[in-house]
């Protein structure tokens, strides 16, 4: 046997064997999450007990990160710990996730992405279907865009929380490829159509007018459904991320044709209870202000005297009137935080409404 051949034997063996202790290691991971399931039911005979604990999650994937030894990328170790804990979590009794689909869309990416592959991600046709289905308790959780790094708010998304009781438990972020897709059945021939979902269109601008100009785009409800179309019709192409292309067997004519290399999407996962502190956390709030000179500069006033730094602010028209308005805020911090419940008292007192639409960790993955 030559050397190589005798070093790559050994190396195999090692391999083998670190394997051996891996699954060991897993397993004795998952029989103590299973043990803290026992423990929790044991503590609350008569509840139905939540397993599934998004602060505490939150911590793990973050010490994970931080203790990282490499040669892997923190991310990926990351990744690899999230698909342990939804494994083990899904030993008790797996989650019902509701996305906005259909399946293939970036909404189901980033429902995976949060959770873990072994949930059931079950997809709805809107944005409102996803708030029912959580509402109504057939899914745990839910998952919808609410803002794109290049396109803005997703409004929709913004409007169901005036008049939805739930609650934000937690974001995620996911970096948005979008890819120029042909049938390899219709490859030849010529393209004289393009579907897309809207925001898709909107994503790629510049680069449709540089690239295919003049070519008819075809605005559909998903990218998915824009997959779907040019799997079946000759002559049409759909601009879709690479789970709609894997989906529907699409073959890549461009590769990345965002306008912006940094497009990202940003998700919320919407559940019906509050989330505890994790120690990294964030929170949103609905405010209506009084339509007084001043109003805005009263209603920010109170996060910059506690020092709190505000991640968004959104204006959103009223359903109470023409020309009033709601702001929609995202700030650093918790509400059991002391500093946050001040601001939030203050801020109370000037506003005609505030609705704490909830905290959850800051997005780890
Ligand atoms: C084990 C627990 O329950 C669940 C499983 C977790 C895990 O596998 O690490 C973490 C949080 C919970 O979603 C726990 O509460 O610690």
């Amino acid at each position: 046997m030559t050397d190589e051949k005798t070093r790559l034997g050994e190396l195999r063996d090692e391999i083998d064997s670190l394997d051996q202790q891996i699954m060991d290691l897993i397993s004795a991971r998952a029989r103590c999450a299973q043990e803290v399931a026992h423990v929790k039911m044991a503590a609350n005979p008569d509840e139905n007990v939540f397993f599934y604990r998004p602060e505490r999650e939150a911590q793990v994937l973050r010490r994970i990160k931080e203790h990282n030894p490499g040669p892997l990328p923190a991310e990926e170790m990351a990744r690899l710990f999230r698909e342990i804990m939804s494994a083990c979590l899904a030993l008790e009794k797996p989650m019902h996730i509701a996305f906005l689909g259909p399946i293939g869309t970036f909404t189901q990416a980033a429902a995976l992405k949060h959770f873990g592959h072994s949930v059931i991600s079950v997809p709805l046709p809107a944005i409102d279907a996803v708030f029912r289905e959580v509402e109504s308790g057939a899914a745990h959780y839910g998952v919808v865009p609410v803002e794109n790094s290049t396109e803005g708010m997703i409004n929709h998304t913004l409007d169901m929380f005036m008049s939805s009781p739930l609650k934000i438990c937690g974001e995620v972020q996911l970096r948005i490829h979008h890819h120029l897709l042909v049938s390899p059945k219709h490859k030849d021939q010529e393209i004289t159509r393009i579907y897309s979902h809207q925001q898709s269109f909107a994503q790629c601008r510049q680069w449709l007018d540089t690239h295919r100009y003049g070519i008819e785009r075809v605005t559909v409800s998903s990218n998915a459904e824009a997959a779907r179309r040019a799997a079946e019709e000759p002559g049409t192409a759909a601009i879709a991320g690479d789970m709609a292309a894997e989906l529907y067997g699409l073959e890549k004519l461009a590769n990345s044709i965002e306008d912006r290399p940094d497009n990202t999407t940003r998700f919320l996962i919407i559940g019906r209870e509050e989330v505890p502190a994790s120690g990294h956390d964030k929170s949103s709030i609905l405010v209506s202000m009084r339509n007084k000179p001043g109003a805005l500069y009263q209603l920010l006033e109170p996060f910059h005297r506690h020092g709190i730094s505000l991640t968004r602010i959104e204006t959103r028209p009223s359903p109470s009137g023409t020309w009033a308005y709601v702001f929609y805020i995202d700030f650093e911090g918790h509400m059991e935080d002391e500093t946050v419940r001040k601001v939030l008292a203050e801020v109370d007192e000037e506003a005609v409404e505030l609705k704490r639409l909830g905290s959850y960790p800051i997005g780890v993955l």
